[in-house]
């Protein structure tokens, strides 16, 4: 789905990525963790076209991110599900709106049922009416999941998404990411939260990618 070839990454002080080699396979599930710093961000940034790399190749449903036009990059975008580190929602928007703001956007007309279930799955359903300001940090964040998953992407890529929860809403957040990933979709988490990982390595066999001195490497039972 997405590989990263060789690939580093420069802000402009420095090579911050090198050598940076992956592959996201359909259904797999990782997480990406590393000291704050040491470009979690940045390479899921790299990962869905929002920064090209300055060296090296990567590469999103089979088309190098250099190959892709403008549109192309729409088109790619809608097949990946983003939940950013800091959640941003319209204020004067009904939660249910801000949720389905991806289907506002790109002219589509969704199901009023689907939109109902969504938000009922991640525990939403009575603040469909509900103003963002009076959200709490883990009703934002299973928004925020909510609206990456609008569109039905094949991929869903999270910055810190418990980085604000408490542990019992970060297992809630979890165990829907899991459950996203049993139904077949790709998932990559940027998480510096090593109990988070252990957790969740009882749910979901996933990896554990790390990034350490601007490289990254398959983190084993140390963890
Ligand atoms: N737009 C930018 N321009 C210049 N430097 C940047 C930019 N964005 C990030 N950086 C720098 O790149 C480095 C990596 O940032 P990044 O946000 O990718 O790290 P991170 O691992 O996600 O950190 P954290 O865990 O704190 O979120 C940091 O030193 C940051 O200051």
């Amino acid at each position: 789905m997405i590989a990263f070839d060789n690939v580093a990454y420069n802000y402009g002080g420095g090579e911050l990525l090198s050598e940076v080699s992956l592959r996201l396979a359909p259904g797999s599930f990782h997480f990406l963790t590393g000291p704050s710093g040491a470009g979690k961000s940045t390479l899921l940034k790299l990962a869905y076209a929002e920064l090209l790399p300055t060296a090296g190749h990567v590469t999103i449903f089979d088309k190098d991110v250099r190959s892709l036009g403008r549109n192309d990059v729409a088109l790619t975008r809608r097949r990946i599900g983003v939940v950013h580190q800091d959640v941003q929602f319209l204020d004067h928007l009904p939660l249910a709106a801000n949720v389905s703001l991806p289907l506002t956007v790109s002219g589509k007309q969704g199901n009023p049922r689907d939109l109902t279930d969504l938000l009922q799955w991640v525990g939403l359903g009575k603040l469909a009416d509900a103003l963002p300001p009076s959200l709490s940090g883990g009703e934002r964040q299973r928004a925020a999941l909510a609206r990456a998953i609008i569109m039905g992407p094949d991929v869903i890529l999270a910055d810190e998404p418990t980085g604000n929860l408490d542990w019992e809403m970060s297992l809630r957040l979890l165990t829907l990411l899991a459950e996203l990933n049993r139904m077949g979709k790709t998932i990559l988490v940027a998480t510096h939260d090593l109990n988070l990982i252990r957790q969740a390595k009882a749910q979901v066999a996933a990896r554990v990618l790390r990034i350490r001195n601007r490289r990254i490497q398959l983190a084993g039972a140390d963890l």
